[in-house]
């Protein structure tokens, strides 16, 4: 299996371009079964969960083409498929958002219970229920979400809590369904509003999107053309803690500010000087070391969980003792048992871990268990005395575009060894 190695102790230095956000891109491309044309998707991440969702698409019978700058164009004009097995689905929790498309378009859809990160059991009942409102007829069987409809039809449905995936199900469904659809207690967060606007100009009609309630008016028919993916908030934020981590200074580019203010807050907390534009985010450490910090997770515009293992990284290098709460998956702490490996002071009692800064960490073989663990602990390794081996790396593939090479182009010490 393939590994990264990190000789931690380079304080990073310089730019990165950020790539397309993997939450935006993945719904996108499911999105594209709702239209009877082509469509095409720029700022499209290199990611290993887009190759899944692109061979996703093909096995469904969608044509597909890749440009050298790797835009997608997506034919779903002769999709004749719309069952997505197990084998897959399976590597990639997104692969349930083609459900909502294949049934509101198709009238018929089989998806297998998705797989994704180990981060905890998350199910996909509201994901069916919210389909049941439109009039679905649901069932599960030997792991394959069974739904069918003659069409959809205009309901309302309220979410028993903030899912991000489920919202995007019912979106999707609710845009060709006959009438209007009202869903409440919706995800707010930037990647569920980049997929609205991208159904938007496909002709859906949606209101509210970026609230917790959601009108959409389902129209007989959805077309083609081009729409290019926000940034990825989540991989900036990982290089702006490199920086803080690091003492440093990165320069973002072609990212936003404005989707990350609770991130950035917790950074100024920790002695970060930030200044950001547009589309960039510049971040200052000026050689010092950063404070420990002090989070609760919780659905956006609060503070994410997919930036919680890199702020417990952080802490463990930090002044002071950070408390963070997991609040959203009950199996989101699988990086501090390796982080204590390379020295951390890491208590856990329950969703708490309470973090002590150490002065140093030490380098060690660790394991990688999900992917944003895995960008914690290739964090750690940047700053551990010595040699840091990250094994079972491929978690990293599926959300960060050659983290290798721009954290190396920001003066890391960083290197792949090849499975
Ligand atoms: C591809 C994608 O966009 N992944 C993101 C998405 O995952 P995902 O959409 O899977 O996460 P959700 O927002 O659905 O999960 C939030 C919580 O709701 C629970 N739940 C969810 C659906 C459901 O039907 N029943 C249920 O109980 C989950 O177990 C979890 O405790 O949002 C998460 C929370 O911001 C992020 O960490 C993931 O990176
Ligand atoms: C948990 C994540 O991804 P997924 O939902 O695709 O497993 C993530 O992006 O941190």
């Amino acid at each position: 299996m393939a590994k990264i190695v990190i000789t931690g102790g380079e304080v990073l230095n310089g730019e990165v371009q950020i790539s397309g956000a993997k939450n935006a891109v993945l719904p996108i491309l499911c999105a594209t079964l709702l239209a009877d044309s082509p469509i095409s998707i720029g700022n499209v991440p290199h990611l290993h969960d887009v190759t899944t969702t692109v061979e996703l698409l093909g096995a469904l019978g969608a044509q597909l083409t890749i440009d050298e700058k790797l835009t997608i164009t997506v034919d779903p004009t002769h999709v004749n498929q719309t069952v997505a097995p197990y084998e897959l689905v399976k590597t990639m929790r997104a692969s349930i958002l083609v459900l909502g498309p294949l049934l509101s378009k198709f009238g018929h859809a089989e998806v297998s219970l998705p797989g994704g990160c180990a981060i905890g059991s998350r199910p996909v009942d509201q994901h069916i229920r919210g389909l049941i409102a439109l009039g679905a007829d649901v069932v599960v069987e030997n792991g394959m979400v069974k739904a069918k409809a003659n069409r959809l039809k205009g309901g309302r449905y309220v979410f028993d809590m903030v899912t991000v995936t489920g919202t995007e199900n019912v979106l999707m469904a609710a845009c060709l369904a006959q009438g209007t659809t009202v869903l409440e207690n919706c995800a707010e967060e930037p990647e569920v509003v980049d997929l609205a606007n991208c159904l938007i100009m496909m002709g859906a009609k949606i209101e509210g999107a970026g609230t917790n309630k959601m009108v959409i008016e389902g129209v007989d028919r959805l077309h083609g053309g081009h729409y290019d993916v926000l940034p990825d908030r989540i991989e900036t934020g990982t290089f702006l803690i490199a920086a803080a981590m690091t003492g440093g200074r990165v320069l973002a580019k072609r990212t936003r500010a404005d989707i990350l203010d609770s991130v950035l807050l917790k950074l100024e907390d920790a002695g970060a000087q930030i200044n950001s534009g547009e589309d960039f985010i510049e971040l200052n450490m000026n050689g010092r070391r950063p404070k420990a910090v002090s989070l609760t997770t919780a659905p956006y515009p609060a503070f994410p969980t997919d930036m919680q293992a890199q702020f417990a990284a952080m802490n463990c290098v930090a002044e002071g003792v950070g408390v963070i709460k997991e609040t959203i998956f009950e199996n989101r702490f699988m990086h501090l048992n390796e982080l204590s490996r390379l020295g951390a002071d890491i208590r856990v009692d329950g969703h708490t871990a309470i973090i002590r800064g150490v002065e140093q960490l030490t380098g060690a073989p660790i394991m990688a268990t999900d992917l944003r663990a895995s960008a914690s602990l290739v964090l750690a390794g940047l700053v551990a005395k010595g040699e840091t081996t990250v094994d079972r790396i491929y978690h990293i593939d599926r959300g960060y575009e050659n983290i290798e090479e721009k954290l190396g182009g920001l003066g890391a010490k960083i290197r792949r060894l090849p499975g």
